[in-house]
């Protein structure tokens, strides 16, 4: 039974100054009552249940309001003990007693985060009993601007090692060796020839029989994180197959994404299966190897890594500092950033495309235009292709779920509704790149809404298009590959489309295969996307 703290909140929510004691005796009694009719305990209509609840309660606290939700909350008061009747406390102390209950937002999140149902209760919506979901774009702008007082939520340090609120001199030091002109100066020439590689791969594969350009363009990532990050190349692009330090890394980010969604399957770490244990317990076996890229970093001689200009810098300035173990989480977190956003973005990229003849002739054309040996300058001034990456990035954005920030102290007003300091809020790409106010007919693929003309501005350039794209996230703590990304991205479709002229979707692509599954970041449910120049294949 309730009681305490948890029972008064109770108490005032229906609106009754009846003692304790009758009242929730009152509760028990209906409730157990409408449990025990037969068609409920076949399996019958909740609903009808919870009618038949409301009417029992209300007839038996006369002057007392029972609406469904207050029903629903009753409907376990009661049950037997010990199990369902310490569930039940915890459940309604929680549903009672959240700061969010104010909130509009399906019943059920007072007591769990768990998406049971999809419905509409406006842009401002309680998802769990310390978590609600954003979709105005003023307090989008509000919790995300530049200087925001609203930090990262500790979900990240669970789903990954990003680094905790307050780290911004590190951040600020990862920033210059990520800047476009150090990544221009010193690793363009290597980005640009794993993409050429990568495309001759998928080329000969695709003239052979088939190509699985997702396997490729994961690979191509890979190689470019690890090589940026360890200062030395992998060679997954050469053997065609991921390393060893690169599979055990993603079956540990793998675990990490089930286990900050369903904290309870933590208790698998513990089941003795090698596969289950690589997943659940590899961290040692990561960090030790990610210390190559600690050594690279601090030799000095041979290939830099991208930590030798954040060492030197931090050494210059005094500002911040970088220890060894630093260096190897931020090593794993640009392999682990770098690798499925880029490599899922250029499979979708792909398969859009080829779904679409003339768009993908037209690619083709304004690829060929480019010079032989042309550059990431000649690429950003693409119209098409950039577009085409944009679009991409709208509809099929790889990390379009909650970005979660934490509300400062002394809590904020969002769209109207007051929101509790310490509640995390979520704001979704997903929901801000469909938005009909802002996009027409959004769920089309439309790569001209990114391209404009002096008397016709494009429609992506509006003032709300531009604060609502944001696939990269947005303000100090957005991505730290913004800059590297897109280069790679140019690179990778611009000579896909020069080499690969014509070349189609094999039978095996289908929407159904293509259709995404999303564990924080999306991906085609099937893992492969195949294309072929084989055209008894169609
Ligand atoms: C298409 C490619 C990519 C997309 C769409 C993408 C998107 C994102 C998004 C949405 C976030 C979260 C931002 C937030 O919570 O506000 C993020 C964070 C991050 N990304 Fe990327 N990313 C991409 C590629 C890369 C690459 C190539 C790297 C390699 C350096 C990288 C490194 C990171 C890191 C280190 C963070 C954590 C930043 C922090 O917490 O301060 N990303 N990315």
């Amino acid at each position: 039974m309730l009681n305490g703290y948890g029972m008064k909140h109770f108490q005032a929510l229906i609106d009754c100054d009846r003692d304790h004691g009758p009242l929730m005796r009152v509760i028990s009694s209906c409730a157990a009552s409408c449990r025990s009719v037969p068609h409920y305990r076949s399996g019958g209509s909740t609903a009808a249940l919870i009618e038949n609840l409301v009417d029992k309660l209300s007839s038996r606290l006369p002057g007392v309001t029972i609406s469904r939700d207050i029903a629903e909350i009753c409907l376990d008061e009661g049950l037997n003990p010990p199990l369902s009747g310490y569930v039940g406390r915890l459940f309604l102390y929680v549903g009672l007693t959240c700061s969010t209950r104010h909130i509009p937002g399906p019943w059920y999140t007072r007591f769990t985060h768990l998406r049971l149902k999809r419905a509409v209760y406006g842009p401002i919506v309680r998802l769990s009993p310390y978590e609600v979901g954003v979709s105005d774009l003023s307090a989008f702008k509000e919790i995300h601007r530049i200087g925001t007082k609203y930090l990262k939520s500790t979900w990240y340090q669970r789903l990954a090692n990003f680094p905790k609120a307050g780290h911004d001199p590190r951040r600020k030091l990862l920033s210059g060796s990520f800047s476009r002109t150090y990544l221009v100066n010193n690793w363009e020439s290597i980005v640009r020839e794993k993409a050429l590689l990568c495309v001759s791969k998928i080329k000969k594969d695709a003239m052979r029989n088939t190509a699985d350009v997702y396997n490729w363009w994961m690979l191509l990532a890979s190689d470019v994180s690890a090589h940026l990050a360890f200062g030395e190349s992998f060679g997954m692009l050469e053997t065609g197959q991921a390393n060893q330090f690169i599979r055990v890394l993603k079956k540990l980010t793998m675990g990490a994404g089930i286990m900050v969604e369903m904290p309870l399957l933590r208790l698998l770490r513990f089941v003795p299966i090698p596969a289950v244990q690589e997943m659940f317990n590899a961290n040692n076996y990561i960090l030790k190897g990610a210390g190559r890229a600690v050594q690279m970093a601090r030799s000095r001689s041979g290939e830099n890594n991208i930590f030798a200009k954040v060492i030197e810098d931090c050494e210059k300035e005094g500002d911040g500092h970088i220890d060894d173990m630093d260096v190897r989480i931020e090593a794993m977190n640009v392999i682990i950033a770098g690798t499925d956003t880029t490599g899922v973005t250029l499979t979708y990229l792909t398969w859009a495309v080829l779904q679409r003849l003339e768009l993908q002739a037209a690619l083709e054309a304004e690829s060929a235009g480019l010079k032989d040996n042309f550059t990431e300058n000649d690429l950003i001034n693409l119209l098409l292709l950039n577009a085409v990456i944009e679009e991409i990035h709208r509809l099929h954005g790889v990390a379009p779920s909650s970005l979660p920030r934490v509300v400062p102290p002394g809590g904020s007003t969002l769209g109207g509704k007051f929101v509790p300091e310490g509640t995390t809020v979520s704001t979704q790409a997903y929901t801000f790149h469909r938005d009909p106010s802002i996009w027409s007919d959004p769920l089309t693929f439309n790569p001209s809404r990114w391209i404009g003309t002096k008397e016709s501005p494009a429609e992506a350039s509006s003032a709300d298009a531009k604060t609502a794209f944001h696939p990269f996230g947005v303000g100090a703590r957005s991505c730290v590959g913004i800059q590297l990304a897109p280069m790679e991205l140019r690179y990778a479709v611009a000579f896909f489309f020069r080499e690969c002229k014509g070349v189609q979707l094999a039978r095996s692509t289908t929407p159904e295969s293509m259709a995404f599954e999303n564990f924080f970041l999306i991906a085609p449910k099937s893992h492969r996307c195949e294309i072929t120049f084989d055209d008894a294949e169609e």
